[in-house]
């Protein structure tokens, strides 16, 4: 059984959030979540009290699994909406990186019997599913986060591969997010934690981000941008669309509001950025978030791209993502097979290949 914790000790243990307007150094935040050797320490001092932690919506547990063989290798963590997605993307990375399963074995979801999110793992990168939206995220974000403390990884990365609207953006450009910015464009993360607001900055890795950019190539038959990302609670009336069951403003107010989110910098919106941001940043985790735009918010609301085009966009946050994995595995000496040189993509035709053999599987 866990042991009891009195609401006001709990209190004195949680309440390390900074004021909205408050700030931490890299090395404080690092000593609040990093042990010396570089492991993830929870900024929650309940979880090393209890005698075992279930991670219940990835069908894990402390006791139940050896989480630090299953999982004391993952260096990245990849996130995105589907689980098709992340299937995908378990099978291009492990393409990519020449990552070889065991004899006999294939690609299993470790989270299967969880029957809400998806995860597979490919040496050192986890592939997993988030749903759509905050609560589905963030619970899964928790347990990620867990996840890294209980299986001693020693500082992993996050990605989000997402899908958005674009803002004066055409389909199929792939977006890095520099900022999150919530609703109300404020550059944190609003909490409703014991009935009170708490607000957490939602910063990304500014270093990373760049990083990621510079690996976009010249070849790319698409455009590869960093901006100010929205996030909203909603697909239709939160994201200003005129095709929800419900609208009760004109296309004037909605083009004003667009405008308005393009004249502040905002190139796109998705629905998961500030809190995605706001925990990593909380628990000292390096993170960035790539997104393709579905569609030109300028031009309409409804995502029209046939289904071939939209897996097709889908794949180039990936191909993104992969080379710089490629990359940092690279210069740790960790590529088992380098094709080309660090940063080289497949063409999407093998990718491609590589897919309709994962969907043969189904
Ligand atoms: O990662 P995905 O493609 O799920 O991200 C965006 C934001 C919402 O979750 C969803 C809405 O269609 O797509
Ligand atoms: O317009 C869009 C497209 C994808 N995801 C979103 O949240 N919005």
């Amino acid at each position: 059984m866990p042991p009891t914790i009195q609401a006001h000790e709990f209190k004195a243990h949680c309440r390390t959030t900074p004021k909205d307007d408050e700030d931490e150094t890299d090395v404080h935040m690092r000593s609040k979540t990093r042990y010396a050797d570089g492991t993830v320490k929870l900024r929650n001092p309940n979880i090393e009290l209890m005698d075992q932690d279930i991670l219940y919506h990835v069908a894990l547990g402390s006791e139940s699994h050896d989480l630090r063989e299953m999982f004391g290798d993952v260096k990245f963590v990849c996130m995105g909406g589907t689980p098709k997605r992340m299937e995908n993307f378990a099978h291009f990375i492990m393409d990519e990186i020449g990552y070889k399963l065991p004899a006999g074995t294939q690609l299993q979801d470790i989270s299967e019997f969880s029957y809400r999110y998806s995860m597979y793992k490919v040496g050192p990168v986890l592939c997993v599913s988030h749903g759509m939206g905050t609560p589905s995220i963030s619970i899964l974000m928790h347990e990620v986060i867990k996840l890294m403390y209980h299986a001693k990884c020693i500082d992993p990365i996050f990605i989000r591969i997402g899908t958005c609207g674009g803002i004066g953006v055409d389909g199929g450009t792939v977006i890095i997010t520099e900022d999150a910015l919530d609703g109300h464009l404020r550059n944190s993360h609003e909490f409703t934690i014991l009935g009170e607001t708490v607000h957490r900055p939602a910063k990304l890795d500014k270093k990373l981000a760049r990083e990621l950019k510079s690996l976009a190539s010249a070849d790319d038959p698409y455009d590869t941008i960093i901006g100010k990302t929205l996030c909203t609670n909603d697909f239709y009336e939160g994201q200003g669309r005129l095709d929800g069951a419900f609208c009760e403003f004109t296309e004037t107010d909605k083009m004003n509001y667009l405008e308005k989110l393009r004249d502040n910098g905002v190139v796109n919106i998705e629905m998961e950025s500030t809190i995605f941001a706001a925990l990593t940043h909380h628990a000292g985790i390096k993170a960035a978030v790539v997104c393709v735009v579905l569609l030109n918010r300028l031009n309409g609301d409804q995502v029209n791209a046939p289904k071939e085009v939209i897996n097709e966009w889908q794949q180039r946050p990936q191909i993104l993502v992969s080379r710089y994995i490629r990359k940092v595995l690279a210069q740790h000496g960790q590529l088992k097979s380098l094709f080309g040189h660090h940063g080289s993509i497949k063409s999407p035709r093998r990718f491609k290949l590589v897919q309709q053999e994962s969907q043969a599987h189904d």
